[in-house]
């Protein structure tokens, strides 16, 4: 199914956000006032439920149905060597999470959510970055359009993740180019590359950046130059989710990326999103700093597949649980505030 047509029928869509239901969180603000509790003790468990009404649009908002989706693509930079990790290992991994044995398998299983995983060309890398665009036009579309018809309006919490050996390469480039700093802020270890790797990456972020960056005037530009299938992939699904106004679990360096540029053009988009996690990754704190997002949990993860955001998910549900099912001041004859 086709999203978007054109580059500009993404664009169009990016500057025409739904905003989100302020009845349903005043809603839920004033609920939250009325449970047995002093004011704000639950701390950000309390924003978490407000934002959760505002998104769904539903005083009482619900995280029954979780949705991880997960998305790998190949990288023509990978050849290079820049991942501690050889391509292959991208299309092992779709069939480990496919056979339920990866990290996400066992934390999706954890939280209560479903796990689709969508395969983008793994034969077919995107062109290698520091010589030349990632992927044509229509390549960045079809890419945006996987992403987009991934997202089921039947879900109340989308967590969209990545395998894509590689990956934090562009990812970098996709920062840089979006929030500026250069090669140096935004390359990181990955996977764990040793000095002789890492100091590879950051030449070719450097090559990439000063290949691509003046041309990097929209979203959709940055993406179709730096991205990979399965970033762009992501892209398409955050924005779909927000056209359908699913709130988004944020995973870690790499999720946080693919909504970078779109962050640039269109500041509000991460509105719907929450940042379930500070990566391991060493510019994840500085990319979250510049979406304006405080991560909810920081526990020295760095896998990627969308495992943060399956692991904040708990988080939500408490959330969701403790909003929905504890008794009023009145219910329960405690005496409130007088
Ligand atoms: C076995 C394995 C499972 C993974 N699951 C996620 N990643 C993560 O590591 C990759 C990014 O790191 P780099 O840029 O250094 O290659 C991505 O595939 C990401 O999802 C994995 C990596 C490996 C090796
Ligand atoms: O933060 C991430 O998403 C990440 C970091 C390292 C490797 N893979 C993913």
């Amino acid at each position: 199914m086709t999203f978007f047509a054109t580059a500009d029928a993404f664009t169009d869509a990016l500057h025409s956000l739904p905003a989100p239901d302020l009845s349903a969180s005043a809603a839920a603000e004033a609920r939250q006032a009325q449970l047995t509790k002093p004011a704000g003790s639950l701390g950000r468990l309390e924003e978490i439920a407000v934002f959760m009404a505002q998104w769904q649009g539903n005083p009482r908002p619900r995280a029954d149905r979780i949705a991880a989706v997960i998305f790998a693509g190949n990288h023509g930079c990978a050849v290079q060597g820049i991942s501690a990790f050889p391509p292959e290992v991208t299309e092992q991994m779709v069939a480990n999470f496919r056979d339920g044995g990866a990290a996400i398998n066992a934390l999706t299983h954890a939280c209560g959510a479903s796990l689709d995983v969508i395969a983008l060309d793994l034969n077919r890398p995107t062109a290698d970055i520091s010589y030349g665009p990632a992927m044509s036009e229509g390549e960045c579309l079809d890419a945006l359009n996987s992403g987009a018809a991934a997202v089921s309006g039947e879900c109340d919490l989308l967590l969209p993740g990545e395998m894509g050996i590689g990956n934090t390469t562009p990812a970098a480039a996709l920062c840089a180019a979006s929030f500026g700093g250069g090669a140096a802020s935004w390359v990181g270890r990955g996977t764990g590359v040793d000095d002789a790797t890492f100091a590879r990456k950051r030449h070719l972020v450097a090559r990439a950046l000063v290949l691509h960056e003046q041309h990097c005037t929209s979203a959709f530009e940055a993406l179709r130059r730096l991205g990979g299938r399965e970033i762009v992939a992501m892209a398409g699904a955050m924005l779909a989710a927000r056209q359908k106004r699913i709130p988004v679990m944020l995973d870690g360096f790499i999720a946080c990326s693919a909504i970078a540029p779109l962050a640039r053009e269109v500041p509000g988009i991460v509105d719907h999103c929450l940042a379930a996690h500070q990566s391991g990754e060493g510019a994840h704190g500085r990319l979250l700093a510049a979406l304006r997002l405080q991560p909810l949990l920081a526990l020295d993860m760095r896998l990627g597949e969308g495992s943060g955001a399956a692991v904040a998910a708990q988080i939500v549900r408490s959330a969701l649980s403790a909003h929905d099912r504890m008794a009023t001041f009145a219910e329960a004859a405690v005496a409130g505030v007088p």
